[in-house]
C-alpha cells in the first residue's frame, strides 16, 4: 500500500528545552534521591504566606503520595485519519517494550473496523489491545495490583471516543508514575474539536500534529473530509466513508464530495449491473 505520511513534514508543536534553572534542578533532583520522609514540609523552610492549615493540607497530600512512583508523561499524538497515528502509537509502545518496560494498550470499543482485540493499522499492523467502553473501567479489568505495579506505559487509540480521557490521563500520569501515549482525532469531519483531546494538550508533555496526504492533489492533509451524508459526530468507518484532504480541498469540500459520490455512484452502478448480469445468467430456481 502506498505510504501518504511524509517524513519530512514538521510536527506542529516542536519541543524546545530551555537550560534549566537553579531552581528546576533543585526541583528535579528533589524528586528521585529523597524519600517522602525527607521532602517532608516540616523541614522546608517555613512560608509566612502558608496558614497552618493550608501546610496541613499540603503536608497530607505529599505523604499520600506513593513514594516509588516517580512521575509520568504524557505524549499526544493527533492528525486526521489516515496519518499515521496508530503506526506512531505502535512504534512508540514496541519501543518501550523493547527497553523493558511493561506496556498495555487500550482501544475504543465502539471501533469494531478490523478486530476486537487489537488495535490495527491501516496498513494490517496489529498489536493486541483492551477494547473498553471507558477507561475508568481499565484497572479493574487489568488488576489494581498488577496496574500498580507491574505497568509502565499505556497506549491509547481512538482516544477520541473516551469521555473520561482527561481524569485517566492526569491520574495515571501525575498521580501513578505511568507514561501515557494518546493517539486520536483533533478534529472531527467538521474540523470541530473532537471529544477531550485537545484538553489534554495543557498537561501534555510532547503533541504533534500528523499530516496524510490529500486524496485530491497530494499535498499534505490536516483534515478529514466525509463522503457520505451522515451527519452524527460519531461515525465508524474508514476509507469508504472519509479521506484526507488538505486546506483547499477541505473548503471546496462540497465539489470533492459530489466527485467522491459520482464516483461511488458509478462503482455502484458497475456492481448492479454485473449483479443483474449474474442473476440474469444463473439458471432458475
Ligand atoms: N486514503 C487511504 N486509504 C487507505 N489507507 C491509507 C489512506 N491514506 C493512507 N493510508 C495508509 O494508512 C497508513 C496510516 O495508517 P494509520 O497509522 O492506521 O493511520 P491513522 O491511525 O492516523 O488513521 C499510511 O501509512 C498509509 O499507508
Ligand atoms: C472524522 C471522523 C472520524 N470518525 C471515526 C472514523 C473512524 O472510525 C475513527 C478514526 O479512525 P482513525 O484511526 O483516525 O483512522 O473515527 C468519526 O466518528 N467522526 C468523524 O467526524
Ligand atoms: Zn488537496
Amino acid at each position: 500500500m502506498r505510504t501518504l505520511i511524509s517524513p519530512s513534514l514538521p510536527p506542529l508543536f516542536s519541543l524546545h528545552l530551555p537550560r534549566p534553572s537553579l531552581f528546576s534542578r533543585a526541583l528535579r533532583a528533589s524528586r528521585y534521591p529523597l524519600t517522602a520522609s525527607a521532602f517532608s514540609l516540616n523541614r522546608l523552610p517555613t512560608n509566612p504566606h502558608h496558614s497552618s492549615a493550608s501546610r496541613r493540607e499540603l503536608q497530607t497530600e505529599a505523604a499520600s503520595k506513593p513514594s516509588s512512583a516517580p512521575p509520568g508523561e504524557i505524549h499526544v499524538v493527533v492528525g486526521p485519519m489516515f496519518s499515521g497515528k496508530t503506526t506512531t502509537l505502535l512504534r512508540r509502545i514496541l519501543s518501550e517494550r523493547e527497553s523493558g518496560k511493561k506496556v498495555a494498550v487500550i482501544k475504543s470499543d465502539k471501533d469494531d473496523r478490523y478486530c476486537a482485540e487489537s488495535i490495527v493499522t491501516h496498513d494490517g499492523e496489529k498489536f493486541p489491545c483492551w477494547a473498553l467502553p471507558d477507561l475508568s473501567s481499565f484497572k479493574e479489568r487489568f488488576g489494581f495490583d498488577a496496574y500498580r505495579n507491574q505497568l509502565d506505559v499505556i497506549g491509547i487509540d481512538e482516544a477520541q471516543f473516551f469521555g473520561d480521557l482527561y481524569e485517566f490521563c492526569r491520574e495515571a500520569a501525575d498521580k501513578e508514575g505511568k507514561t501515557v501515549i494518546v493517539a486520536g482525532l483533533d478534529g472531527d469531519y467538521l474540523r470541530r474539536r473532537f471529544g477531550s483531546v485537545l484538553d489534554l494538550v495543557p498537561i501534555a508533555d510532547t503533541v504533534t500534529k500528523l499530516a496524510s496526504r490529500c486524496e485530491v492533489c497530494g499535498k499534505r492533509a490536516s483534515f478529514t473530509l466525509r463522503k457520505t451524508e451522515e451527519r452524527e459526530t460519531e461515525l465508524i468507518g474508514g476509507a469508504e466513508v472519509y479521506m484526507p484532504v488538505c486546506r483547499s480541498h477541505y473548503v471546496s469540500g462540497q465539489g470533492v464530495l459530489e466527485t467522491a459520490r459520482a464516483v461511488l455512484d458509478a462503482s455502484s452502478q458497475r456492481n448492479a449491473t454485473r449483479d443483474l448480469e449474474a442473476t440474469s445468467l444463473s439458471p432458475p430456481f
